[in-house]
């Protein structure tokens, strides 16, 4: 296995631009091929999650075009569902930002369609979002367990009406169910039931619909009305954000061993809820400069923060590791959902913040984390957890190297993450 060797650093300096945001390139590009018309992306980010999803489309019969360094894309859309004639496997990797909606997109276009991914998918839910699709007139099955992929769906119309989806485990469900309820032959209402959880991510999908000619109605994040028979529209050119839950990693490197690390390509007015990620370093201490282009952060002592970070999934890992240079005990609250995502990141992170000598509590839906008055050197497992990878390498600000197995993992989301830390490591 390979195996990434991260001597001490003693200090962080110096400006990264992070690569386009997961969550939009995949919104974006599924939008873009059911539209009417054609779009450029731009800033499209380039990684395996986003492979898949293009790999699906190509499966489709959508045409596009990427540039050479495949941040670019020109989508021409379908004007409307996808027809297929004849039966297609899609493999869908680990990507969630694929697989759900997809399945929605799919469930009301004309073919066959088998959703296939690697293994970890099959033991992530996506029973909560069939199961509202049946409700709108679907026909989908599951290949193996009940409640996960693999799919095997026979695409139709839908008529949609009224729909209640489980938003507690994924708002991922609830996305697919937005973005595809346009295409539906009637008005459908989605009733959320359950406590709405990573409600950032609904406002990044409504917001994407909408520069995609496409306006919901969102009564109080409970209840969605989308009239049916509508047709996207393409705005012609469509600039993908910076990742910012990619930009986690650098922010917290300069809140902990600053100087300043100014990242480009977010900005204090970004459409992702993973930028309130420095407000979180701000409450530990850091100096956090928001402006429209950059945000910047320098360091300051930290001290532990308790906070539900149900907002920042994705973001709030970064603090877990963070939390090893804070002063106190931090606690990382609401955030079950940890458990479903590409490994179960409550238990994972517990056992490697334990290696390097922190004390941890794991509950069943929070973590408490308590630094060590010494790091420990520890080879970090990282569970084909690209998030782990990445927030475990802030382990080397400290006066302790830090060994990271199977660093290629990060390739989900940031293929050349490793190389970018190292540009601000001084
Ligand atoms: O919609 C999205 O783009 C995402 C939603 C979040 O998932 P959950 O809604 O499952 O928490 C997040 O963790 C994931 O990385 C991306
Ligand atoms: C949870 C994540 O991914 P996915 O889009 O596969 O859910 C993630 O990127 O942290």
């Amino acid at each position: 296995m390979d195996q990434l060797h991260l001597s001490p650093i003693s200090k962080v300096d110096g400006t990264v631009n992070v690569p386009g945001s997961k969550s939009l390139s995949n919104r974006a590009l599924l939008l873009a091929a059911l539209s009417n018309g054609e779009t450029h992306l731009t800033n499209l980010l380039d990684s395996e999650d986003i492979h898949h999803m293009l790999n699906a489309l190509t499966k489709l019969n959508v045409s596009y075009r990427l540039s050479e360094c495949k941040t670019q894309c020109w989508v021409t859309g379908n004007a409307g569902v996808f027809n297929v004639p004849e039966p297609v496997t899609l493999f869908l990797g680990n990507a969630g930002t694929a697989m759900r909606p997809l399945c929605a997109a799919l469930a009301c276009s004309q073919g066959e369609f088998e959703l296939t991914g690697e293994p970890r998918m099959e033991e992530r839910p996506i029973g909560a979002l069939v199961d509202s699709l049946l409700q709108a007139g679907a026909d989908i099955d599951y290949l193996k367990n009940a409640g996960y992929p693999p799919l095997s769906i026979k695409g139709h119309a839908l008529k949609g009406g009224s729909v209640t989806v489980d938003g507690s485990v994924s708002s991922q469900f609830l996305t697919a169910l937005l973005m595809s309820a346009p295409l539906f032959e009637n008005d459908t209402t989605i009733v959320i039931s359950g406590d709405l959880v990573s409600k950032p991510y609904i406002d990044i999908t409504l917001h994407t619909m909408a520069q995609f000619g496409i306006n919901v109605e969102n009564q109080n994040y409970q209840q969605f009305v989308v009239k049916g028979q509508q047709q996207y529209q393409s705005p012609g050119h469509f600039m993908v954000e910076g990742d910012a839950s990619s930009a986690s990693y650098f922010l917290a490197a300069g809140a902990i061993k600053g100087g300043t690390v100014r990242v480009t390509g977010i900005g204090k007015n970004s459409i992702q809820g993973d930028i309130r990620f420095a407000e979180v370093l701000e409450q530990m201490g850091a100096k956090v400069n928001w402006q429209d282009d950059f945000i910047e952060v320098t360091s300051a002592p930290l001290t532990a923060v308790d906070l539900d970070m149900n907002h920042i999934p994705d973001a709030a890992m970064t603090i877990a590791t963070t939390a090893l240079f804070a002063t106190g005990t931090t606690s990382i609250r609401n955030i079950y959902n940890w458990r479903v995502k590409e490994t179960d990141r409550l238990a994972a992170m517990s056992c490697e913040l334990r290696k390097v000598g922190a004390t941890v509590e794991e509950g069943e839906d929070f973590i408490t984390i308590t630094p060590p008055q010494q790091l420990l050197h520890a080879e970090i497992d990282t569970y084909n957890d690209h998030r782990v990878a990445m927030c475990f390498s802030l382990v080397a600000l400290s006066d302790t190297a830090v060994t990271i197995n199977d660093p290629g993992c990060t390739a989900k989301t940031f293929p050349d993450y490793f190389d970018r830390f190292a540009t601000i490591c001084k």
